[in-house]
């Protein structure tokens, strides 16, 4: 198994006034795992918790209890630095997510650096190949990030995400600030990396048409708590809490509405 998150706990310190303080629990108890080569949906409302559980799964932040292992071994309690490249991570604000002082090349540049002894040519070489592996030509190696449309900066991001060859990519609302024709093409070409890379996706989202898009599986998460775990999408329609079937129903409200959605698969 790649990734298992058991029993994970996590609280934040809330302040109300000057003097008394509570503390918030965002999640509690969630356990769930990650299959190499498969895509993992994490479903929610805005709130559930879905980007701090995110956080915790690629290393970036502490649970309060339970544990979280990669290939076996426990995120936080190893000093070992290779198990943190294993992830990568995409995040939906692709403007925030680079530097707008730096040239597409410089941003590809940063993450090969791992790859020690690789001449200058080399370098160039691999940042062009990761270019044409998300759809884009070399002719973008040296603009700036403006100079980008949204979903072409989102591919940029996903070049560096995988320039590192991690295991799985934590993809938090990755799409989310895209039209929606635009949001097929990255799907399409997650799935396409997917399968020539053979990577794992945790894939967040509030969307449930993406979901059936583009996941094996999906967890749905409400106020902290996986309320329900689907493992064949095909069981979608049968979910049976009434939080997951609002989603479910909200989602083919959308869908009747969106015709790009021509790909919903839900009976
Ligand atoms: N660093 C923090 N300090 C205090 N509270 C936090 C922190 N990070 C998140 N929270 C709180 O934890 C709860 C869950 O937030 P989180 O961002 O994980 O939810 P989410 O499901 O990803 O929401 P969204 O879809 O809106 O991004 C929220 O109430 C949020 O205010």
């Amino acid at each position: 198994m790649l990734l298992e998150v058991e029993n994970i706990d996590k609280s934040y310190k809330k302040s109300f006034g000057i003097m008394k303080k509570e503390k918030l629990q965002v999640l509690k108890d969630v356990s769930l795992c990650l299959y190499e080569g498969e895509c993992l949906g994490i479903i929610g409302e805005s709130g559930s918790g879905k980007s701090t559980l995110g956080r915790l799964m690629i290393g970036v932040e502490k649970a309060d209890a339970g544990s979280i292992r990669i290939d076996g071994t426990e995120i936080n309690k190893t000093t070992d630095k290779s198990i943190k490249e294993k992830v990568s991570v995409v995040f939906q604000d692709y403007s925030s997510s680079v530097n707008p002082r730096f040239k597409i090349i410089d941003i590809l540049w940063e993450p090969i650096k791992v790859f020690e002894g690789l001449s200058q040519k080399d370098s160039l070489n691999k940042i062009i190949g990761l270019l044409e592996k998300v759809g884009l030509s070399k002719e973008y190696l040296y603009r700036y990030p403006h100079q980008l449309s949204g979903g072409q900066l989102q591919r940029v991001c996903i070049a560096r995400a995988i320039a590192t060859n991690p295991k799985f990519i934590l993809l938090d609302e990755a799409i989310s600030s895209l039209d929606v024709s635009i949001q097929v093409q990255i799907l399409d070409l997650l799935i396409q990396l997917k399968k020539e890379m053979g990577i794992s996706y945790v894939f967040i989202t509030h969307d449930l048409a993406a979901v059936t898009y583009i996941c094996d599986r999906v967890i749905f998460l409400k106020e902290g708590k996986v309320i329900e775990k689907v493992d064949c999408m095909h069981q979608l329609s049968n979910v049976k809490d009434p939080y997951s079937k609002a989603l479910l129903h909200a989602a083919k409200a959308m869908n009747i509405r969106e015709e790009n959605y021509v790909y919903w698969q839900i009976s």
